[in-house]
């Protein structure tokens, strides 16, 4: 007896080599998608209806800081670099394990609610982020955000930091969690340092995830010190790989795409953040045209300010329509692929796609709704006019963490008192401070 069957839904498979199917069934067993087909004979514990809904591979949001949800509205409409050294570090030195704790809960019931099966996050006291993604069903590929400044003891005891939780996470929570090295960025750590997290993450088997040519200002600050650009400085010390996952890469040249491009770097593409700090319009098109892997993700939610994929997808779509002035650049179907098959890519995990053999990371989006309606093209839906609130259910790793909008992993108001208490005792610490 299977598991779960998921029958009369749309079956948007985001899988090249299989059609959709428009009332389809999906099987899943032990984690496992075992049958994608029109009709089953087959019994389950769990049977869900879901007429008059989309079933489909749920997001995978490869750029955060989850924790930064305590920040959320905390300090907007700034400069990246006035945002980040007078605003948000801070905040985030007051920062305790137990507010991370409470962020990253509020991150996770988030994305639970919005349709992301995983995430790629950075940020700090990490043990508390791993604690939550295990006890939440989520999928997660986690970094310590090691930030050296050129200061060689600090950037020591990161890299020890860093390290630690590699060994700690990598494979945890059955598979669900994979530990990465996240470098924070080529300006703020030296590149005697990348050297060094570049060798380790090769001995201990682990990905990297790094901010790449985020602003103008590391772009010049890169070729002042250097005399090249952040990526001709991360090529000139073989730091890229399959195995690099760069985010925002909105100041790269022509060359720079064709290293990022040959490397087999993945690219997560952060429009909102990147729309509201005003850092810039990544090259995607040309990106995706020279066979690059493009990938979505959100950033923290200082910058953003939510994490909503379904959000993401549309602002990713129309920021390369406006800036190609070509309004048949990126198509919904690309950006449906981005913000799943091209991030389950990016984090190398078997999601993304409704195919049998693959995870169990599904969501059902209910398409009974105003402005869904009429129905001509299902992907035009998604990314053009559904939202966030639309998904009624959300399965990772063949395990239900919301039914029909009731979110059963976690007590949802608990989880929303708590953040709200942490972040007013966290500002009022910051206050304290000034
Ligand atoms: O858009 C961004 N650019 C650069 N740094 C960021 C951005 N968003 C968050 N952080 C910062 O990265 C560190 C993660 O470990 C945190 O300090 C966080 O505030
Ligand atoms: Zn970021």
């Amino acid at each position: 007896m299977a598991d779960i069957i998921i029958k009369n839904g749309y079956i948007l498979t985001m899988d090249p080599s299989v059609d959709n199917i428009r009332n389809g069934v999906v099987v899943i067993e032990d984690g496992r998608i075992t049958d994608v087909c029109e009709k089953t004979e087959e019994a389950a514990d769990i049977v869900i209806d879901a007429q008059g809904s989309v079933v489909m591979p749920g997001f995978i949001n490869t750029h955060t800081h989850a924790g930064m949800t305590l920040f959320r509205g905390y300090a907007d409409d700034l400069a990246l670099s006035d945002w980040l050294e007078n605003h948000i570090w801070p905040a985030e030195a007051e920062l305790t394990a137990s507010d991370v704790y409470a962020g990253t809960r509020l991150a996770c019931l988030e994305m639970i609610k919005s349709g992301t099966i995983a995430f790629a996050d950075m940020y700090f006291f990490m043990d508390e982020v791993g604690k939550v993604v295990e006890s939440s069903g989520l999928r997660a590929a986690l970094s310590y955000g090691m930030i050296e400044l050129w200061d060689e003891e600090k950037g020591k005891r990161e890299l020890k930091e860093g390290k630690s939780f590699v060994n700690e996470w990598n494979g945890k929570a059955d598979g669900r969690i994979s530990a990465m090295y996240g470098p924070h960025a080529p300006n703020t750590c030296s590149k005697e340092f990348l050297m060094k997290v570049r060798e380790q993450a090769t001995e201990d088997n682990a990905k990297i995830h790094i901010h790449v040519l985020e602003t103008e200002a590391e772009l010049n600050q890169m070729k002042e010190q250097y005399g090249m650009c952040s990526v001709n400085m991360l090529d000139s010390i073989d730091f890229f790989g399959p195995d690099v996952l760069a985010a925002h890469c909105i100041w790269l040249s022509d060359g720079d795409m064709d290293i990022l491009r040959n490397n087999n770097v993945n690219i997560s593409h952060n429009p909102v953040s990147n729309m509201k700090l005003a850092s810039g319009i990544a090259p995607v098109t040309k990106l995706l045209d020279r066979g690059a892997n493009v990938c979505l993700g959100t950033d923290g939610c200082a910058s953003n300010n939510n994490l909503g994929m379904f959000e993401e997808m549309k602002a990713a779509a129309l920021l390369q329509k406006v800036d190609t002035m070509d309004p048949m650049a990126l198509p919904a179907r690309q950006v449906l692929e981005m913000g799943t098959v091209n991030g389950a890519k990016a984090l190398d995990i078997n999601s993304g796609m409704i195919r049998k053999g693959y995870n169990a990371d599904v969501i059902i989006v209910d398409m009974n709704k105003a402005h869904l309606n009429p129905l001509y093209d299902v992907p035009s839906h998604l990314v053009y006019s559904a939202g966030s609130s639309d998904v009624r259910t959300t399965i990772v790793n063949g395990k239900v963490l919301m039914d029909d909008y009731r979110v059963v992993c976690m007590d949802e108001q608990k989880v929303i008192d708590e953040a709200r208490d942490a972040a007013a005792e966290l500002i009022s610490r910051v206050d304290a401070k000034k």
